[in-house]
């Protein structure tokens, strides 16, 4: 569930009001999701046809000076013909607004975004076609934001330390026994191996498959590109990689969808002989970023809290795996 904030009809038919997009028809929180609150909207539409946009109202792990950044991304691929939400902006033409919290209404204001609907579903179990079409896609933003501005990863290997700092031994033994000793072990191996000089660029960063919309074997909407940054393109591969070729929690790795993939991918964007050599250590790295934010997610989130828990282990289990057989399935 990710309705964090009660908005009521008329606040958001205020809300409307400020676009061009028609009258507010009807609106629908949407359960899916982890850091926003995400609205269905349906609108009279702007020429009285009917149209449906998604409001994002931005809660958690957002820094308010990158929605710029975030917004801006959105346009410039869609403008390029990426399967990318456009930003809808308003009549002065900015990209978000602050409303006030109506649970509040003297505290903080809170940014909200209207942006395009993209038709299509998230896939549980990709067939290697649409693995294939995933990867091909991943190619194409890369690409296609390459003149676009830069934002440093707040997500990289400090973060990934500090995150587990933060839990500390005890929390993290809470969770598993075995899982101080494995996250120290593996942060400590980054330091010495992580690759320098690698092509990048901008990254989606977070490329799962619930934020990748298709229509059977097409990719529809790539969406919440909230962390989103510069970084190693093969890093995003990694990132896309340790996503979307395991099955049962990490317990089984999917050859075939990790071949369509990569196939998928170098159909548009070629990797260099480095990256090629990179994507071992790149793909520890990227399972240990999740394995990072899960932990402090799991021990940090209020019980109460209505949002389903991600488990830190189904990440451990894709970072041993590619400890064992990273050399291996990445050769090319
Ligand atoms: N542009 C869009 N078009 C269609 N559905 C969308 C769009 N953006 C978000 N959604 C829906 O909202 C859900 C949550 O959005 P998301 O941006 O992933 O939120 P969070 O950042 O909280 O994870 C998605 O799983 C999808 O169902
Ligand atoms: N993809 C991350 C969680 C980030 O949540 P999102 O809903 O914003 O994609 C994970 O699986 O740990």
């Amino acid at each position: 569930m990710a309705v964090y904030t009660q908005l009521s009809a008329e606040d958001l038919a205020e809300l409307i009001s400020h676009y061009d997009v028609g009258e507010l028809v009807s609106a629908k929180g949407i359960a899916e999701g982890v850091s926003n609150s995400n609205w269905l909207l349906e609108t009279t539409g702007k020429d009285g046809g009917g149209a449906r946009y998604i409001l994002t109202m931005y809660e958690f792990r957002i820094e308010l000076t990158d929605l710029p950044f975030f917004l801006g991304l959105l346009d410039l691929l869609a403008e390029k013909g990426c399967p990318v939400p456009a930003t809808i902006h308003d009549r002065s033409g900015a990209t978000h607004r602050m409303i006030p919290d109506p649970a509040d209404p003297d505290g903080p204001q809170k940014a909200v975004a209207l942006i395009e609907f993209l038709p299509g579903v998230s896939i549980d179990r990709p067939e290697p076609a649409q693995a294939h079409a995933v990867g091909a896609a991943l190619a194409g933003i890369h690409l296609a934001a390459q003149d676009y501005s830069e934002r440093s990863n707040a997500m990289g290997l400090a973060a990934w330390q500090e995150l587990i700092d933060e839990c500390g031994q005890e929390g993290l033994a809470t969770i598993d026994p075995a899982l101080p000793d494995i996250v120290y072990d593996a942060l400590s191996g980054f330091a010495g191996d992580w690759p320098g000089g690698l092509p990048q660029g901008v990254c989606h960063a977070d490329l799962f498959p619930d934020n990748v919309l298709m229509l059977g074997e097409k990719v529809s909407g790539l969406i919440d590109f909230y962390f989103a940054c510069t970084d190693f393109f093969a890093y995003d591969l990694a990132v896309t990689h340790a996503a979307w070729c395991f099955a049962d929690h990490g317990r089984k790795f999917r050859p075939e969808i990790s071949q369509a993939l990569l196939a998928g991918y170098e159909s548009v964007r070629k990797l260099t002989p480095a990256e090629h050599a990179a994507l071992p250590v790149l793909a520890r790295g990227a399972a240990m970023r999740f394995v990072a934010t899960r932990a402090y997610d799991w021990l940090n989130t209020p019980a109460d809290a209505l949002v389903t828990k991600k488990d830190p282990m189904d990440f451990v289990r894709r970072m041993q795996f590619y400890e064992a057989e990273g050399k291996a399935i990445f050769a090319s």
